[in-house]
């Protein structure tokens, strides 16, 4: 097989994926034990205001709620802010620093619909996962002009990445505007050879990997910010 492109994500070594358009970035270990652990307390000690409880998943939003209009900003706490600004500095926001950061909590079992993150962040997302694995799979959009084929959730599929606790991945450009991703609901994830990333972490295809709890920061940036916001002085 091919060896994979290599690209560099400023001071961040390469690790662009295999069998992935060229924009997946997957940094395993990118926090340590110590920093999942102190990560984890932060987002149990939030007040449970703070949560909201969907069906599959429950999520705390930090940093404004992103709206067409722009974005009432309210200042990341200092926890959340350290780790917006460290991966900035990777560059992957057009020189702009990270303003939102959604916080989700899967209990085994549970997961995300297929989805777009939409336009209302600049089109990179970046995650960094707590205590437990996931499977991200991408589907290709719904092609609507395609009414004589059944479009089925296996036709659409096309890949998966495995998340392992404490790394970072980010997608942009066409894995972010193009492809829908989600996360199935299930207990444990049998890895196929669809999972791109296989070679950047510490599992082989034919595993079969039990979940935990999983916390994830999805970490963005909103470009669009209500004026408003400025003038009462918050960031
Ligand atoms: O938990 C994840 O890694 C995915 C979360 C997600 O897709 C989202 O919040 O939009
Ligand atoms: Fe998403």
């Amino acid at each position: 097989m091919e060896e994979p492109a290599c690209q560099t994500l400023k001071g961040l070594g390469h690790c662009v994926v295999k069998d992935a358009p060229p924009s997946v970035y997957y940094f395993p270990d990118y926090i340590t034990e110590a920093e999942e652990a102190y990560l984890l307390q932060q987002v149990y000690k939030a007040p449970k205001t703070k949560w909201t409880q969907l069906k599959g998943r429950r999520l705390q939003n930090w940093g404004g709620l992103p709206h067409p209009k722009g974005m009432l900003a309210e200042k990341l706490p200092e926890w959340l802010q350290k780790y917006a600004e460290r991966i900035s500095a990777l560059d992957i926001f057009a020189g702009k620093t990270a303003n939102h950061v959604l916080v989700n909590e899967y209990n085994p079992g549970q997961g995300i619909m297929p989805h777009e993150d939409g336009p209302l962040y600049y089109p990179t997302v970046s995650t960094i996962s707590l205590g437990s694995h996931t499977v991200l799979d991408f589907y290709h959009p719904i092609n609507s002009a395609q009414t004589d084929v059944p479009q089925t959730e296996e036709s659409r599929y096309c890949l998966s990445l495995l998340v392992q606790p404490r790394s970072l991945l980010v997608l942009q450009d066409e894995m972010y505007k193009h492809y829908l991703h989600g996360i199935q609901g299930v207990v444990q994830d049998t890895l196929t050879d669809r999972v791109a990333n296989l070679s950047h972490a510490t599992a082989c295809a034919g595993d079969c990997l039990t979940r935990g709890t999983r916390v994830s920061l999805t970490i963005r940036h909103v470009p669009k910010i209500l004026r408003a916001a400025l003038l009462l002085g918050k960031k």
